[in-house]
């Protein structure tokens, strides 16, 4: 293997050692057709965190099926959510917002920081590259999930550390918990949920939490994710006084035959006007920042069957994505990290 030494950027050569932070999300695909969303699916569906299945039984279904018919299906779900105007997707969008606004947070304390994505562009050897030529000696990997899971946390910083491999001068590192149940998280989606419910023009009967789905095997073999996510719905209904009939605990995406999490969030929601629940709201803390599977599998595809079995109104809340709470909470979260492992001592007395 031959290792890389990375330079050190004008203006950057003598500067003392700096701390950084490396946010890091899903990503995302370069545009909505055929061949970069293929380009983005194959990168994402070969990650053996993603699909554990023995690669001789599923590179050919991953290449023949698969990628043969869903780039154009989620191809055409990404053109429904895409920001035109900046032609990227929300998630690229706020995640960069997310560094942008956060890196303002800590200049005074000469603190940059960097993002990247787990697959597609910018990568996270690129951020971390960026950060090391600053001059950072020390970086705290933060991938942007509340509620760790391999398939998420861990291959984001597996990542990471597959372009730490390369360089011949290593930075020392940290890695942000996952924050399920933090205070600061669920104050956060509390007041963001409060205040967007204010603004609604009709009183949901109901309040759906659906998040990410996984496969049901990963969560047997030990995959925490599902605790994860009852820590977060636990947490949230208590700040916010609800019961678990008024704010059931769904989940989404279910990809390929296998048995994921339950209650799937689509029949689930599809049950509800049978049942004389007509008015809903759905919130997704399961994820920091609005992408395809909030705004387009619940805000376009579960809005409209939900309308289609005798629903009334359906509104989606969105995620927390750049607004002002978003950043305080990631403020939080890594000042807390970047402070250390150990709980303040008082000092020894002098006696
Ligand atoms: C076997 C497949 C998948 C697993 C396991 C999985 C876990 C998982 N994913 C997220 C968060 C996101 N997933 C997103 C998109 C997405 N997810 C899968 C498949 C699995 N996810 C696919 C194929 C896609 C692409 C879209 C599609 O074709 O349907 C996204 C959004 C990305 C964006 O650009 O908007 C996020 C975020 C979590 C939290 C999770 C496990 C806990
Ligand atoms: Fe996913
Ligand atoms: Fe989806």
């Amino acid at each position: 293997m031959t290792f890389i030494t990375i330079k050190r950027a004008a203006g950057h050569e003598d500067a003392p050692p700096r701390t950084g932070v490396l946010l890091s999300n899903l990503g995302t695909p370069d545009g909505t057709g055929y061949g970069p969303v293929r380009r983005y699916l194959a990168e994402f569906l070969s990650d053996r965190r993603i699909i554990e299945a023995s690669p001789l039984i599923w590179k050919p279904i991953l290449y023949g099926p698969v990628l043969t018919f869903r780039p154009r299906k989620s191809g055409e779900a990404y053109h429904r959510i895409w920001h035109h105007d900046r032609d990227e997707s929300p998630l690229r969008t706020y995640t960069r917002d997310q560094a942008e606004m956060l890196a303002k947070r800590l200049e005074a304390d000469n603190v940059p920081v960097a993002w990247g994505m787990r697959y597609g562009q910018p990568s996270i050897s690129q951020a971390l590259h960026e950060l090391v030529a600053q001059g950072c000696d020390r970086i705290l990997l933060a991938p942007l999930y509340p509620q760790y899971s391999a398939t998420t946390t861990a291959t984001a910083n597996d990542q990471a550390f597959r372009a730490l491999m390369r360089l011949r001068n290593q930075p020392a590192i940290r890695t942000l918990p996952a924050f399920a149940d933090h205070p600061a998280y669920i104050a956060a989606l509390g007041r963001s949920i409060t205040a967007r419910l204010e603004t609604l023009d009709f009183k949901p009967q109901m309040i759906v939490a659906s998040f990410h789905g996984l496969p049901r095997v990963y969560v047997e073999k030990g995959d925490s994710y599902a605790d994860e996510c009852a820590r977060t719905i636990i947490a949230l209904r208590h700040a916010m006084g609800y019961d678990e009939r008024m704010m059931p605990l769904t989940f989404q995406s279910r990809f390929g035959p296998a048995k994921w999490l339950e209650p799937y969030t689509a029949p689930f929601i599809e049950s509800l006007p049978a049942q004389g629940i007509e008015r809903i709201a759905v919130i997704t803390p399961g994820f920091i920042s609005d992408c395809i599977e909030t705004l387009d599998e619940i805000g376009n595809e579960a809005a409209e069957d939900f309308i289609k079995a005798g629903g009334k109104e359906l509104a989606l809340i969105p995620c927390l994505n750049n607004s002002p709470d978003a950043i305080d909470l990631l403020e939080t979260l890594v000042r807390e990290e970047l402070a250390g492992w150990l709980p303040r001592k008082a000092a020894a007395s002098a006696s």
